[in-house]
């Protein structure tokens, strides 16, 4: 009989599980923010982390008080992941404040920019810079602010460092320093311009217009040569409910996920729109609070 106290553990030495960090707001409730993007990362089977910006006591009704922890600590956090771990992506998600998108972008740039000094043969074995999803959470569902007034202009600052960012609609609209988009047209019209000004590949979700479909537009800013790329678009039917809570975190995790896992950008939205279909079409066999409730983040597995 073979010996039963030992189970051979699975192999390491490739790593085919790519290691995901969340740099975001919490929602004890578990629908948005972190925890939805921890649900969206193991969803899309990757390992997910997790550094905390701020501690949000929120419901499915809404922001009842935000606690921001030191600036320090927030560092400490990020250095205790990035000292120890070798990491494939990074969704970033609600920031804050100025000083804490300050810290986050000096910690990015340090993690990602050659130092000039010879490797001390003790970092994590990264072959690769990460890949970096910028969410920029500003107002959440329930109306209520996630990031400063004045921190806006950081956080655009901050936005050149993405390989991609996933505006809504009130969001791309601060962005380009327009009036909210009320067609897909005038979408992807403002998802161009914001895609130039930061040389930064644009997600514009169309969650918030009113059509009976839901389409979100796949913009690149104009190449070196004054040319861009042709625009995708990613167009599903408008599920008839009221729990799209962490909607927009749990997409932009998701796509973190795909993309770390070797997915192009446009098989990685195409993926995660009909995953997020399946998953507001599930959020009713959840009952969880009053507001606007969570997405199923496992609806197809746990079919
Ligand atoms: N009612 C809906 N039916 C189907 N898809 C939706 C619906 N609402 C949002 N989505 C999808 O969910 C994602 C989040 O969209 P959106 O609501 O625009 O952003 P946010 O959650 O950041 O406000 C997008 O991929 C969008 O296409
Ligand atoms: C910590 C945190 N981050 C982001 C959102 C936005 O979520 P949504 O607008 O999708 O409800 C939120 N409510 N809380």
């Amino acid at each position: 009989m073979s010996d039963l106290s030992v189970l051979p553990a699975a192999s390491a030495a490739r790593r085919t599980v790519p290691n995901l960090l969340s740099i975001a707001g919490t929602d004890p409730t578990g629908g948005a923010g972190i925890q939805a993007d921890l649900k969206s990362f193991a969803a899309h089977r990757g390992y997910g982390m997790a550094v905390v910006t701020a501690l949000v006591a929120q419901n499915t009704e809404g922001v009842r008080d935000i606690h921001l922890p030191p600036v320090e600590f927030l560092r400490a956090q990020l250095d205790a992941v990035s000292d120890d771990v070798a990491i494939d992506g990074v969704k970033v998600g609600m920031l804050g404040t100025a000083e804490i998108i300050g810290t986050v972008a000096a910690w990015w740039d340090e993690l990602t920019e050659p130092s000039g000094t010879e490797p001390s043969g003790t970092e994590p074995s990264r072959t690769e810079t990460p890949v970096l999803v910028v969410d920029p959470v500003m107002v959440a569902t329930s109306g209520d602010r996630l990031l400063h007034a004045e921190a806006e202009s950081a956080l655009i600052d901050f936005l050149h460092r993405a390989d991609l960012i996933t505006p809504n609609v009130p969001e791309l609209a601060l962005l380009a320093g327009a009036e909210p988009a009320t067609t897909t047209e005038d979408l992807l019209a403002q998802a161009e311009q914001v895609a130039d000004t930061h040389n930064v590949l644009v997600l514009a979700k169309g969650g918030h217009l009113k059509d009976a479909t839901v389409t979100d537009t796949l913009v690149h800013p104009t190449d070196d040569a004054g040319g861009r790329p042709s625009h995708q678009q990613f167009e599903s039917l408008r599920v008839e409910t009221t729990n799209t809570h962490g909607t927009g975190c749990s997409v932009s995790a998701a796509l973190t996920a795909l993309r770390a896992r070797g997915l192009s950008w446009p098989e990685a939205v195409a993926q995660v729109k009909d995953w997020m279909t399946s998953s507001l079409q599930s959020a009713e066999t959840l009952d969880v609070g009053r507001g606007h409730g969570p997405i199923h983040h496992f609806a197809d597995l746990w079919a």
